[in-house]
């Protein structure tokens, strides 16, 4: 990743991942739908949706763990994903966890970098049982931007997390996506989180993109707690959100 796209607008930047007409069934259930997307570099965005309406399922995807039954995903490059559990291999010490498919030479190196940027820069030789479950989602994190990647995947990565831990966590993801500017697609089920993380908020719905908000850019609307929990069915409508 270039320090040069540090200044490109996120509009102009190259595309981590295109996405055309996906589609995914699951035997005769589709789950996936004629489903278009495109994430840009350095863009960060948040996929909210009701509970099975296929969020992970795009993900899983997006990250070529799944087969896909129909449409086009164009990545340039392959994709790195945390999960809400952090997967470690627990007979690894943590920097063996983060240089896991690297090559052998400079392998350290690269992931004491990495575990530095992630606050662990002195735990190389620890082992994943001794890490509280920030930590381990730290480690997690280092082993995902080692591999450089154009674009992350982030599967509810904090959502096992307590409060405070996951604002921090926040704090210490937005910095690393903004000094390596990878794409991000963030599957949330929490609405505050989306608007606090997110340049773009997608909402999935009848298997594609039914919504689309942008929390901070001027003069489009807002996308606030209520119009997305509104548009999640959440509550039956605006005004009462
Ligand atoms: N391997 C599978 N075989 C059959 N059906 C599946 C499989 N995986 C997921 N499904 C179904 O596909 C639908 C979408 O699941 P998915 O996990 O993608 O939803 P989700 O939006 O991520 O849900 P949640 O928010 O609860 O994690 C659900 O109805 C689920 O039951």
């Amino acid at each position: 990743m270039t320090a040069a796209l540090q200044d490109v607008p996120a509009q102009d930047a190259p595309a981590a991942v295109r996405v055309f007409g996906l589609r995914r069934a699951y035997g005769p259930r589709v789950v996936i739908d004629r489903l278009d997307l495109t994430i840009r570099r350095g863009e960060f965005v948040a996929l909210l949706g009701e509970s099975g309406c296929g969020k992970t399922t795009l993900l899983r995807a997006l990250a070529g763990l799944d087969p896909i039954d129909g449409g086009r995903i164009e990545a340039p490059k392959r994709p790195a994903v945390v999960f809400q559990e952090p997967r470690l291999l627990p007979w690894d010490s943590l920097w063996r966890n983060v240089a896991l498919g690297l090559p052998a030479e400079g392998a350290r190196e690269k992931a004491a970098a990495a575990l530095a940027e992630v606050g662990l820069g002195g735990r190389l030789d620890d082992w994943p049982r001794n890490l509280s479950g920030g930590q381990a989602q730290r480690v997690a994190l280092a082993r995902a931007l080692v591999q450089q990647p154009e674009l992350l995947l982030l599967d509810e990565p904090f959502a096992a997390l307590d409060a405070l831990t996951r604002i921090r966590m926040h704090v210490l993801v937005k910095d690393l996506v903004a000094r390596h500017r990878p794409g991000v697609l963030l599957v949330t089920h929490d609405v505050e989180e989306a608007i606090a993380l997110a340049d773009r908020i997608l909402v999935m719905r009848g298997g594609a993109i039914a919504a689309e908000h942008r929390p901070s850019v001027p003069g489009l609307p807002a996308a606030t707690r209520a119009t997305l929990l509104a548009e999640l069915g959440v509550v039956d409508d605006l005004k009462s959100a």
